[in-house]
């Protein structure tokens, strides 16, 4: 039985939401911690009615922990993760470090559930653009198998954190107020501006963001022929993470088949009248578990190519939500034994 609970990170955009899907969800458990630096340490957080104190984290933070979910910066995971599975516990890891490592199955519950059998104690979350995409992807390469994605995402400013979503916030005000404001989180003025670089420079003038959505993506398929080319771009959009998607498939899809696809498919919802001006907006999305999908089309261009819109919620689908899931399937497989 799973039944101790650490949550690392409690603090952070990912860590709020996380705390707030075990509760909405009814997350079964016995004890529960949260962890964060020192700056957050003795910060009271009110959790299923009851008040807990952050703790500061550390290697004796695991003793007793069954499950430990964690959203923090990439090198805090890489970290934390030894300490807990020495300590017997179970890593449900949202940040970019364990993603790629062999032994280190990436999950989405939706895609590729059987993986988290594979595990040896730790159990890694896509990156979000990664996330909504192959949710989307799914139904369409088990009908027609998707041999090239081309891309180009619109991330929220909440993919960069707290301070991200600051920015957004206090960067409109001093443009509208004609004062100055520092930006935290982003190189460039983010407030009526758009930024075609997330993360730095990785491969051929692609960034390290770009690239995880082609590497996450083959190995979350277990399919290292798919060929993904993606633009990434931060705009002033507070949260949910949208995304024009083209595919091209083995054999041709239609519009009708597509959209029959999707409308069977787990975690996804068709909102698709272009007539009635009706398609997911990151204002409609924001708050949701599901990918929405709307403006499905052929692709006028290709014979096999198929192009839609995609918009989630990525501290939800595209981090809390997926990760509360892979811990809710390792729940339930403990369950079964
Ligand atoms: N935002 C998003 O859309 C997505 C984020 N992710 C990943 O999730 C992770 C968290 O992101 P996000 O919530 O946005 O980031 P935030 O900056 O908002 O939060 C980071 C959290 O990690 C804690 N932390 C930092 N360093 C340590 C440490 N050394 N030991 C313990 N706790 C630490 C912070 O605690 P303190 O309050 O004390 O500083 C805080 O609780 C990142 O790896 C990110 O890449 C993944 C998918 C999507
Ligand atoms: N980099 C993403 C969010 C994120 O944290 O991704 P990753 O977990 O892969 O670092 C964004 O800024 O929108």
């Amino acid at each position: 039985m799973y039944e101790n609970l650490a949550i690392v990170g409690a603090t952070g955009a990912v860590g709020r939401l996380i705390r707030q899907l075990l509760e909405e969800r009814k997350f079964p458990y016995k004890t529960i911690k949260f962890l964060a630096t020192k700056r957050s340490a003795g910060t009271e957080i009110t959790f299923n009615g009851e008040t807990h104190i952050v703790e500061e984290m550390t290697p004796e933070s695991f003793k007793g922990i069954d499950i430990a979910i964690g959203s923090t910066p990439d090198e805090a995971a890489a970290e934390f993760a030894p300490w807990a599975v020495a300590a017997g516990c179970i890593v449900v890891d949202e940040s970019g470090y364990w993603r790629m490592k062999e032994d280190v199955p990436l999950v989405v519950p939706e895609v590729n559930p059987e993986a988290i059998q594979n595990h040896k104690g730790i159990i890694s979350s896509p990156n979000c653009s990664t996330t909504q995409m192959v949710v989307a992807m799914k139904p369409l390469h088990d009908a027609a198998k998707i041999k090239r994605v081309v891309v180009s995402t619109y991330q929220a400013t909440s993919g960069a954190g707290v301070v991200g979503e600051e920015d957004l916030v206090e960067g409109a005000k001093a443009v509208l107020n004609g004062s100055d404001y520092e930006y935290k989180a982003f190189k460039h003025q983010i407030a009526f501006n758009l930024i075609p670089q997330i993360g730095g420079p990785k491969y051929e003038g692609y960034t390290s963001e770009e690239m995880k959505m082609v590497y996450e993506t083959r190995k979350i398929f277990g399919d290292e022929s798919i060929q993904v080319c993606p633009t990434c771009v931060r705009v002033p959009v507070t949260n949910c993470h949208s995304e024009s998607i083209l595919v091209e498939t083995e054999r041709p899809i239609s519009a009708e088949e597509a959209r029959e696809l999707f409308e069977k498919a787990d975690g996804i919802t068709v909102v698709d009248d272009l007539g009635a001006g009706e398609y997911p907006m990151p204002k409609t999305c924001t708050g949701k578990n599901e990918v929405f999908i709307g403006r499905i089309r052929k692709d006028i261009s290709c014979e096999n190519g198929l192009t839609f819109w995609c918009v989630s919620d990525n501290l939800r689908k595209g981090a809390a939500t997926n990760a509360v899931q892979i811990a809710e399937l390792l729940v339930r497989s403990s369950a079964a034994v």
